[in-house]
């Protein structure tokens, strides 16, 4: 996982501060096309700070993050077209609906012809019946899947999901699956940033475990995968 050049996303020694805070303390990862890394650790570990400078949204303070071979802090523009966010929370226009958000979402990214991909992923993530109904009236869990079917709308080579599936119920869940799956197969780089475990060792194929900005382990997910993969999760977390 560490960058061999051909990474679709390459960060090295990245570090995020925010006055005081050090929230990302030099880490560094790759991520290969077709590949999903998974970011885990516990509140406040740095994972939402590191997809916000992944997404464009914040500056690093040090470090190089490339995108397609794209530096991040002089082309953010080019990096932001070739990838798709998920922010863990907010994202959503509360008097838009589903609907309106996909039509400016493709007015934006110029998108020809994406009214049936729009209404294929609106039934996959069961809000065809809230397509016309404004997000201020939905439930966390809708949300959730409607930030995953923007992120993931215009196909992008960088797929980043930050708690997509906070929330969620187990047909979001698998829906979400099969939009990282999609991803994955059409040679996109995929990362997700969650507290659940089993969920990310299904999603991805290797993990990144950061604690307090630091990234404590890099590891395959299936790692992982059952009780002892939870007690080497935990003994990382102590
Ligand atoms: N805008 C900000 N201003 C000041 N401190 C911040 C800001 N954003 C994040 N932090 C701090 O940076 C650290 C990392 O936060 P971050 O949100 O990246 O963690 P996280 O791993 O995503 O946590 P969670 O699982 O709770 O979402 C925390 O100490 C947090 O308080």
């Amino acid at each position: 996982m560490t960058s061999s050049g051909t990474a679709v996303v390459d960060v090295h020694q990245l570090r995020v501060r925010f006055g005081e805070v050090e929230a990302v303390r030099g880490i560094s990862f790759g991520v290969e096309p077709g590949a999903a890394t998974a970011l885990l650790g516990r509140n406040g570990a740095g994972k939402s700070t590191t997809m916000r400078v992944l997404a464009g949204v914040i500056p690093p303070t040090e470090g190089e993050v490339r995108v397609h071979g794209h530096d991040l802090r002089r082309d953010t523009i080019a990096v932001k077209r070739l990838t798709g966010y998920c922010p863990d929370v907010g994202g959503l226009v509360p008097r838009a609906t589903p609907w309106e958000h996909l039509q400016l979402a493709a007015r934006l990214r110029r998108l020809e012809g994406w009214e049936d991909r729009a209404r294929r992923l609106l039934e996959r993530f069961d809000l065809g019946a809230a397509s016309h109904r404004v997000t201020a009236g939905f439930s966390h869990g809708m949300g959730r899947r409607m930030s995953v079917i923007l992120a993931s709308f215009h196909e992008p080579e960088v797929l980043l999901l930050d708690e997509p599936f906070d929330g969620v119920d187990p047909l979001g869940v698998e829906a979400t699956m099969e939009v990282i799956a999609d991803a994955r197969a059409r040679g996109a780089a995929v990362l997700v940033s969650t507290h659940l475990r089993e969920l990310a060792v299904d999603a991805c194929q290797e993990a990144l475990v950061l604690r307090g900005g630091s990234a404590v382990a890099q590891m395959p997910a299936s790692e992982m995968t059952g009780e002892a993969g939870a007690d080497a999760y935990r003994a990382l977390l102590d």
